[in-house]
């Protein structure tokens, strides 16, 4: 049996991939709202989906089968039935703050009338107050914010496909995230797993599954080859989820080392992939903000260790002979975002101009806003293609954030 899975590079010819076209939940919110969200702005909606659509169209262009997210889900939970869209629900409702009380009975009754696809919609978009007509009487009611708006959250950083689940290899990880802002959002990648016609009972292998205390983000791994990865040691990836993935990766897969890199922990860096991505076999981007004097940064080489279970681990700083070692190649071309300006990598960093998607060996897709470093990648040889990027790049994520590759060509 073929697994619907199947990711053993960043940059093998992408075929299937997912994403989620942004909706009401990213202009769902305030301005005091923004931080607690991940957001700096408020992106003009219309504008963002145009934007979108044209990533889309991209990738279709380029032969790549898209899938979304809110579609797999509802399919999911038609397929599971009504045990399992109301487990779904139960567990979303107590993810929300809500496992009982009147506000729990309220909104269960609002978003059970919906059919599956309104209710995935809903729940990402946010439940407000208003929406709801009922008179809260118990204690957990009384509890509540009375001036705040929302019973259930917007979830603005859905369209960022990448962070919740990451496939690597025949299998994937479904992440327990970081931010309660974020935290929801795997729920929807779980159900997809679990009961999706095309990944349930398929053999697919999940290498850490969302019930954890410590944390990792899709934008932190990064799988090299078939048997290296990268995962960022970051504001979102702490060490034990590293460790505890690694092990599990190296007992049931064809991985041998993860490479762990520790990247600066604050917002504008928040993953590996901003500041970091892999390109064509042997050229990779680089925001040289990360690396230190002498161009160097702190990495771990994981690999297995003397007895089952144990993991080595070995300190070094030049990353440049790091990968070069894990990926056996001569040389390495680090292609320095905003061509190592302070003031252009700074600025299209910000605007993740190191965030590129790679479509195939050399072929990335990028923002069209970052035209230094675009213009730097293709003086290195690269294929760039654009896509337009004013009102997406306001919630901090580029082309590689906005999309979770399902199922590649093997290098
Ligand atoms: N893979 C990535 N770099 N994703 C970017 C996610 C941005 C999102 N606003 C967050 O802070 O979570």
């Amino acid at each position: 049996m073929t697994s619907p899975i199947h990711v053993t590079s960043e940059i093998g010819k992408l075929k299937t991939v997912l994403l989620k076209r942004p909706g009401r939940e990213i202009e769902n919110f305030t301005p005091d709202m923004m931080p607690r969200l991940l957001f700096d702005d408020i992106p003009y909606l219309p504008i963002a989906q145009k934007e979108h659509d044209y990533f889309a169209d991209t990738l279709r262009d380029n032969g790549i089968e898209v899938l979304y997210l809110e579609k797999l889900a509802a399919e999911a939970l038609d397929a599971g039935g009504d045990k399992v869209r109301d487990d779904f629900l139960e567990q979303m409702l107590t993810e929300s703050g809500y496992a009982t009380g009147t506000i729990h009975d309220a909104l269960k009754e609002y978003l059970d009338s919906m059919n599956n696809q309104d209710m995935v919609n809903k729940i990402m978009e946010g439940v407000r107050k208003n929406e709801i007509d009922f008179v809260p009487t118990d204690l957990v009611s009384a509890a509540e914010t009375e001036d705040y708006e929302f019973y259930m959250d917007p979830m603005p950083n859905l369209y960022f496909t990448r962070d919740p689940s990451a496939c690597i290899g025949e299998g994937l990880s479904i992440n327990h995230m970081t931010f309660a802002a974020r935290q929801r959002e795997s729920l929807f990648n779980e159900i997809i797993i679990d009961h999706h016609p095309r990944f349930a009972n398929k053999g697919v292998h999940v290498w850490r599954d969302r019930n954890h205390d410590t944390r990792i983000e899709g934008g932190d791994e990064l799988v090299l080859n078939d048997h290296v990865m990268a995962i960022g040691v970051s504001q979102r990836t702490s060490a034990d989820a590293i460790q505890d993935i690694a092990k599990n990766l190296f007992k049931d897969g064809h991985f041998d080392t993860v490479i762990a890199i520790k990247i600066p922990h604050n917002h504008a860096m928040m993953h590996l992939d901003t500041v970091f991505t892999m390109i064509n076999y042997d050229q990779f981007t680089v925001h040289p903000g990360i690396l230190g004097e002498g161009g160097h940064i702190d990495t771990w080489t994981i690999t297995p260790g003397k007895n089952e279970g144990e993991l080595h681990l070995e300190h070094r700083t030049d990353l440049k002979a790091v990968l070069k070692d894990a990926l056996k190649l001569d040389d390495l071309d680090l292609i320095p975002t905003g061509g190592g300006d302070p003031i252009i990598a700074g600025r299209e960093q910000w605007n993740d101009g190191s965030n590129t998607l790679a479509i195939a060996p050399g072929v990335v897709v990028t923002y069209n806003r970052n035209y230094v470093s675009n213009d730097l990648l293709r003086k290195h040889g690269l294929k760039v293609l654009e896509v337009i990027s004013s009102e997406l790049s306001r919630g901090r994520g580029g082309p590689r954030c906005m999309s979770c590759p399902i199922v590649r060509e093997d290098i």
